[in-house]
């Protein structure tokens, strides 16, 4: 909203009612200010003992400003400076106060010039992008208090899913409050001087090599896996590798000194990459604007559990943008003892679903209500907005 801030100054304490809600600001404004009022107007309008609205770029927004003179609650009691007294902390004191990410510490995988940093920088273009050399030091980081949030990849429209993720998903207690779609364009990097002809191998990460399986055979080079894509950048530079060469973005070219030997060289033009966004506490489900939630859970055995788990869905039109299945690790067989048949083993399944409703939708709570008859155990991993822009 375009409100930009209430100033108070003066002997008078402004009481803001406002239709949306309120900034508050206490300093004076200095020439320059990002706030649109004029010096001369603030000084005058203050030595007048007067109020100052805040020239609003939205014009319709309506606010009243109700006055009360300090002399009338005995200023002198209430207002000695207190200042020296420590603050106590708030809720806004653990979680990001801005939403371009100012003071936001956000840790990623791999280090700088990945297209992790840049979907965390996507997310949130002020925020301190934090290197983490594994998935699961980027969990730990946010769990440990080191970092506020973690953006990490999950899906891609080439590679498929980062089964990775979906197992550390489980494993930590972290809430997905949000998710970033990053269009990824590969370019095969080189040392300056070296050619594309020159090259006998090529690093990146495991998934990026993956995606550029079409251009990459037909160089005819041996493939090997780096951590992440600018790790392998980094690494071509720092030995100063001529007959190697590194997929990774324009951006790792520029940080590392490498050169662009090809662009987009992904298997298909359009190759874009899901990311989530991970943090201590969740987030407040909300329906005034596109919302996801993501779920795991576990069933019975039995015929037809799975079409009857994905019917909750279906039968209150909320459309599954995801459906992934992962073995479950402490448990992956299911013995079953048949004393007709025998013994029968099963591999036994995680479920993780991302569906297009907001949990404070009626709908979403009923769909999760009533996959409870077949659920052994669900786990809401996230209720979030979709991310429309790429
Ligand atoms: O290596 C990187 O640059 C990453 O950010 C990792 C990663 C991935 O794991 O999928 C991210 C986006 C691309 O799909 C390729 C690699």
């Amino acid at each position: 909203m375009a409100l930009k801030g209430v100033l108070i100054w003066g002997n008078y304490v402004p009481q803001l009612s406002c239709k949306t809600a309120g900034v508050h600001l206490t300093s004076k404004p200095s020439s320059g200010d990002s706030l649109n009022l004029k010096r001369e107007k603030w000084e005058s309008l203050s030595s007048q003992r007067a109020i100052i609205p805040v020239e609003d770029e939205n014009p319709s927004l309506e606010f009243k400003q109700i006055l009360v003179p300090i002399e009338e609650v005995d200023s002198k009691k209430f207002y000695r400076d207190l200042s020296f007294l420590p603050k106590p902390l708030s809720i806004a004191d653990f979680s990001a106060s801005n939403s371009d990410g100012t003071n936001v510490r956000v840790a990623y995988q791999g280090v700088p010039g990945a297209y992790s940093e840049a979907a965390a920088l996507k997310a949130y273009p002020e925020c301190e992008a934090v290197p983490c050399d594994q998935f699961e030091a980027a969990f730990k980081a946010v769990e440990l208090w080191l970092v506020d949030k973690a953006v990490l990849p999950i899906e891609n429209t080439l590679g498929g899913s980062i089964h990775r993720n979906y197992d550390l998903l489980l494993r930590h207690r972290l809430h997905i409050v949000g998710e970033v779609q990053l269009a990824v364009n590969h370019c095969l990097l080189g040392l300056p001087g070296v050619k594309k002809d020159d090259l006998k191998r090529v690093l990146s990460h495991p998934q990026a090599l993956a995606q550029c399986e079409m251009y990459l055979t037909k160089l005819g080079v041996v493939r090997e896996s780096a951590d992440d894509t600018a790790g392998a950048a980094q690494f071509v530079a720092l030995n100063r590798l001529k007959d190697t060469g590194a997929v990774a973005s324009a951006r790792a070219a520029d940080i590392y000194g490498l050169k662009v030997l090809a662009e987009k060289i992904q298997d298909d033009f359009e190759n874009i990459t899901r990311f989530l966004i991970l943090a201590r506490e969740p987030i407040i489900p909300k329906a005034d604007r596109p919302f996801k939630t993501s779920i795991v859970f576990t069933l019975e055995e039995g015929p037809g559990v799975l079409f009857k788990a994905l019917a909750v869905f279906a039968m209150r039109d909320i459309n599954l943008t995801k459906i992934e299945s992962r073995p479950q690790r402490k448990r992956p067989l299911r013995v079953v003892d048949d004393l007709n048949a025998g013994c029968a083993k099963y591999f036994d399944y995680l479920f993780y679903i991302d569906f297009e409703a907001s949990m404070a939708e009626e709908r979403a709570q009923n769909a999760l209500i009533h996959l409870q008859e077949f659920a052994t155990f669900m786990r809401v991993l996230g209720c979030y907005p979709m991310d429309m822009i790429l």
